[in-house]
C-alpha cells in the first residue's frame, strides 16, 4: 500500500516510517476485522505514491479520490469520509459565502490531489500552483505568494497547528468536498471487493471513535497546558481582586467601625474632660435605680461646684480656665472608687455617683474630695475649692427628684460660704 507521506490528520509517515493518520486506525480495523495483512511501501511525496501506483510498485492507495484522469489505472471504493475544502487565507481577508467572489484570485494545493483536478474542470480560468506538502503551501499563503492555500478543514487546522502557523483564516469553504475512498488498482479488483465489504462493516461508533481520536484530542498537552495556565491566570486574577476587595471592604468596616467608637464617644463623654456626660449619667442613674429597686440598696449622688471660677476665668483666660476644669475632672476621677462614676454636668459642675451607697458614705467621699482640692496645687497660683450639695436616692422618686434635692443642698454649701458640703436630709 502507498500513502500520501504528509497529509495528516487523514494519513502520513511518522519519524519511524510507520503509517500513522486516520486511514492508518482504519486500515487497523479492517484488518483486524478480514484478517488481511498489508504491507506500507514507503514513499516521499503524493506524486511518487500516485506513480507507484501506476508502475505496479503498489496495488492499494490509503485513501483516494475519484477522479476520471485515474480511472484508467485505479478503482475507488465505496466512499466513506466526507470533508468539505476550504480556503485559508491571512485574517485581513473577508470570509466570502461563494467561491465565485474569489475564484479569480491566485490558489496552491498540493500537487497530485484530486481537488485540483476537480477545481480545474468546475473553474478552467483558475491560477492554482502545486506545492509538495500543505506546510509549503500554508507557507506560501503566509509571506503573501498566494492568496489562499486549499485542502479539508481539518487538514488546515491540523497542518497550522503543527507548523506553528498561528494566524491565517478559514475565508471560504468551498461546495466541493472530497469523498475518500480506499484507491485500489485497476489489477486487482478482488481486492476492491475486500474493502467494500469491510468498509460497509464499519459500524458508525468505529469511525466515529477513529476520527474523534484525531480530529478532536489532537496536541492535547500542548492545548491543556495552554487552557490551564490560562486557566489558572483567570483564577489568580479573580483571587486577586476578591482579595483586594475583600481588603478594602474591611478596610471601609476598619474605619466604619473607629467611626462608631469615635461616635459613642463622643455621645456619652464630654469633649473637654473625657467624663461621662449627662446623657451617659442619665444611663447609669436608670442602671442603678433597678438595681437598687432588687437589692434596696440605695445609691447617692454629689454634686460640687468649683469656687469662684469666673475670677479664674477673667483672671488667667479661658484656656487656663479650660485646663483647670481638665486637671479638676482628672483630680475627681482618681479619688473615685471603679463603681462609681463622675461626670460633668455643666460648665464647672461636675457629679458624682455613689452605687449601693448612703448619703453618709457619699459624706465621706465628699469631705476627700474637699480636702484634696483644698490642698491640691493646680496650674495656677491660687488655691482653688470646691462647695458639694449631697442626696440619696429614694425609692419612688425621680431621678431628677434627687439632683435637685443634691442641687438646692448644694446652693445652700456656697450660701453658706463656699468649700463646704451640705446633704440633703432624708426626708
Ligand atoms: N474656661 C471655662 N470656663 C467655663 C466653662 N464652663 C463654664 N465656665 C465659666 O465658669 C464660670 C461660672 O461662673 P458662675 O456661675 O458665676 O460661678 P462662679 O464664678 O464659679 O461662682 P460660684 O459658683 O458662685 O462659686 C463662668 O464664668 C463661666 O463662663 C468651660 O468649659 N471653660
Amino acid at each position: 500500500m502507498c500513502v500520501d507521506p504528509d497529509w495528516l490528520p487523514y494519513e502520513g509517515i511518522d519519524e519511524r516510517g510507520e503509517f500513522t493518520g486516520i486511514m492508518s486506525d482504519f486500515y487497523a480495523l479492517w484488518s483486524a476485522k478480514s484478517n488481511m495483512s498489508i504491507q506500507l511501501i514507503n514513499t516521499s511525496s503524493w506524486e511518487q505514491s500516485l506513480q507507484f501506483l501506476q508502475d505496479g510498485k503498489c496495488d492499494i492507495l490509503a485513501s483516494a479520490q475519484d477522479v476520471p484522469s485515474r480511472r484508467e489505472w485505479l478503482n475507488v471504493s465505496k466512499p466513506f469520509i466526507f470533508y468539505p475544502l476550504a480556503v485559508a487565507t491571512q485574517p485581513d481577508h473577508q470570509f466570502v459565502v461563494k467561491f465565485e467572489q474569489i475564484q479569480h484570485r491566485d490558489f496552491v494545493m498540493v500537487e497530485g490531489y484530486a481537488g485540483v483536478e476537480l477545481l480545474r474542470n468546475r473553474y478552467p480560468d483558475i491560477t492554482i500552483t502545486t506545492v509538495d506538502t500543505p506546510r509549503e503551501g500554508l507557507k506560501m499563503v503566509e509571506s503573501g505568494k498566494a492568496y489562499g492555500y486549499i485542502d479539508t478543514v481539518p487538514t488546515i487546522n491540523y497542518q497550522m497547528l503543527r507548523w506553528g502557523i498561528s494566524h491565517l483564516k478559514i475565508s471560504n469553504v468551498l461546495d466541493l468536498q472530497y469523498a475518500m475512498s480506499v484507491g485500489v488498482s485497476t489489477r486487482e479488483p478482488q481486492l476492491l471487493e475486500i474493502f467494500n465489504k469491510a468498509i460497509a462493516d464499519t459500524t458508525k461508533v468505529e469511525r466515529q471513535r477513529v476520527l474523534n481520536n484525531w480530529l478532536s484530542i489532537e496536541y492535547p498537552q500542548q492545548s491543556n497546558t495552554i487552557i490551564f495556565w490560562q486557566l489558572l491566570v483567570g483564577v489568580l486574577l479573580l483571587l486577586t481582586v476578591v482579595i483586594y476587595r475583600y481588603r478594602q471592604v474591611h478596610h471601609q468596616n476598619q474605619n466604619l467601625q473607629n467611626l462608631n467608637n469615635q461616635l459613642e464617644r463622643i455621645s456619652r463623654h464630654d469633649h473637654l474632660t473625657g467624663l461621662a456626660n449627662r446623657y451617659a449619667l442619665h444611663e447609669r442613674f436608670n442602671i442603678e435605680i433597678e438595681a437598687s429597686a432588687q437589692s434596696k440598696q440605695g445609691f447617692s449622688i454629689i454634686m460640687l461646684d468649683v469656687d469662684y471660677f469666673k475670677k479664674i476665668n477673667d483672671q488667667y483666660g479661658h484656656d487656663i480656665g479650660d485646663e483647670i476644669i481638665k486637671e479638676f475632672a482628672r483630680l475627681l476621677r482618681s479619688m473615685v472608687r471603679e463603681n462609681d462614676l463622675v461626670g460633668r454636668w455643666g460648665g464647672e459642675e461636675f457629679l458624682i455617683l455613689c452605687s449601693q451607697t448612703t448619703r453618709n458614705g457619699a459624706f465621706q467621699l465628699a469631705e476627700q474630695v474637699r480636702q484634696q482640692v483644698q490642698n491640691y496645687t493646680f496650674a495656677i497660683a491660687q488655691q482653688i475649692t470646691a462647695s458639694f450639695g449631697i442626696s440619696e436616692y429614694r425609692h419612688g422618686e425621680t431621678i431628677g427628684d434627687t439632683i435637685k434635692r443634691a442641687d438646692d443642698a448644694l446652693y445652700l454649701a456656697k450660701n453658706k460660704g463656699r468649700n463646704l458640703i451640705v446633704m440633703a436630709g432624708p426626708d
